[in-house]
């Protein structure tokens, strides 16, 4: 990873040693201690680095304050659910929201709709994704959406796909940014070129959905377990579309630069928990492009965006863990966001 230039004295040398180390005794066990546990140390991502990391994290959340209105912080839509997957939207909505974007909608089938309603008050649900005129329904909505997650619970079949590729192409022509995850990585593997060049779009995949893109895209043979190169690689295919590996690490790049994430997660592998990511990020990747790249330090929008979302998942699993062991389930991570959120950015 190219080292990012010196972050200014806020951050500098002792001065952060002795920041950390005050708030780390309020709120939890000493520095040393718990960057043991939080970072395994990689050769080429120090300490230092993941502080600066953080750093540059918490500089794009954008303060609450008594002069902002409703759908300032995030208004984000999730294009997701189906007859068989509900969890997967609600997960990504519900995240969303409690990482503090303003409204949060889902845009899904019709029988899905009453289902994931049921979940929560608190989600707009549009059950429109397989209705004839979906890509219409969606795009009205658009210039009222900062970010679009698309995937989580969408299924695989061919009419809602060929609605989703109709979605994409209309928030492409107004740049909104969109997280691809899940079925929504289905549909890029069989036409890259719906995303090909798009800089506001980023991949979140997990294993398998990564060496699906692999073999789709790029035409040499690339040795999968280089992940720093192979993220690199797929990256550039792609004109430098961010990805996001999912995994042990959690392996960011944007075709120039590669971040991983280290950040001790769970044991636990319970379903849900890259949904969860996707809604984070929706948020997280319109924080960062609003921030604007004076405040990245050298690194793109998504690529810091990505780095906090990562993290922010691994912490709750962590927290969630803690409380609950082997019986955890995506469900109990939801209450750990506020917590884990504090934890991470705002000490
Ligand atoms: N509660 C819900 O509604 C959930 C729905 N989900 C949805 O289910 C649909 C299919 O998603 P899948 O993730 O199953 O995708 P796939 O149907 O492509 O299956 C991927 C398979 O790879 C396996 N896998 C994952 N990581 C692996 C690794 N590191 N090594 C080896 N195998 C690995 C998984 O067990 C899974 O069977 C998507 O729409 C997704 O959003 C999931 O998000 C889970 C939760
Ligand atoms: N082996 C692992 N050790 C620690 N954390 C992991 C491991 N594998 C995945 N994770 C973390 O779990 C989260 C979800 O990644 P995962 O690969 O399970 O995604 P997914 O399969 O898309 O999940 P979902 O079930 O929501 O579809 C990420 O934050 C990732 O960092
Ligand atoms: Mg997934």
């Amino acid at each position: 990873m190219a080292r990012p230039a010196g972050l200014g004295a806020a951050v500098a040398g002792a001065a952060v040693v002795v920041l950390l180390s005050a708030a780390l005794a309020l709120y939890g066990p000493p520095l040393d201690a718990v960057l043991k546990r939080a970072f395994s140390l990689h050769k080429a991502h120090s300490i230092k680095d993941m502080e600066n990391t953080f750093q540059l994290v918490k500089n794009i959340i954008p303060p609450l304050t008594s002069k902002k209105h409703k759908g300032q912080a995030g208004r984000i839509g999730i294009v997701g659910g189906c007859q068989e997957y509900t969890g997967a939207p609600y997960f990504a909505a519900i995240s969303a929201l409690k990482v503090g974007a303003d409204l949060s909608h889902v845009f899904c089938t019709r029988e899905a709709a009453p289902v994931i309603k049921s979940y929560s008050p608190e989600l707009i649900v549009h059950p429109v994704l397989d209705s004839p005129d979906a890509v219409h329904e969606v795009e009205k909505w658009l210039p009222r959406l900062h970010a679009l997650v698309v995937g989580p619970g969408l299924g695989r079949e061919d009419a809602l796909l060929k609605n989703v590729e109709g979605i994409l192409e209309a928030s492409k022509a107004r740049a909104i940014p969109v997280v691809i995850d899940a079925d929504g990585l289905w549909l890029i593997a069989q036409q890259p070129t719906l995303i090909q060049g798009y800089r506001k779009a980023v991949l979140t995949p997990n294993h398998v959905e990564f060496l699906r893109l692999l073999e789709a895209v790029l035409t040499d043979p690339v040795d999968s377990s280089d992940r720093r190169g192979a993220g690199l690689r797929l990256s550039q295919a792609l004109g430098n579309v961010t990805v996001v590996q999912k995994g042990e690490q959690d392996v960011i790049s944007d075709g120039e630069q590669v971040l991983e994430c280290n950040l001790q997660g769970s044991n636990r592998r319970c379903g849900g928990q890259g949904d969860l990511l996707s809604g984070f990020l929706g948020v997280m990747v319109q924080w960062a492009l609003h921030a604007g790249p004076e405040k990245m330090n050298g690194f793109s929008p998504p690529l810091v965006a990505a780095f906090g979302a990562c993290s922010l998942t691994r912490q709750c699993s962590h927290q969630a863990f803690q409380k609950y062991g082997r019986s955890t389930t995506t469900s109990d991570m939801i209450p750990e966001i506020g917590p884990a959120f504090s934890r991470l950015f705002e000490t």
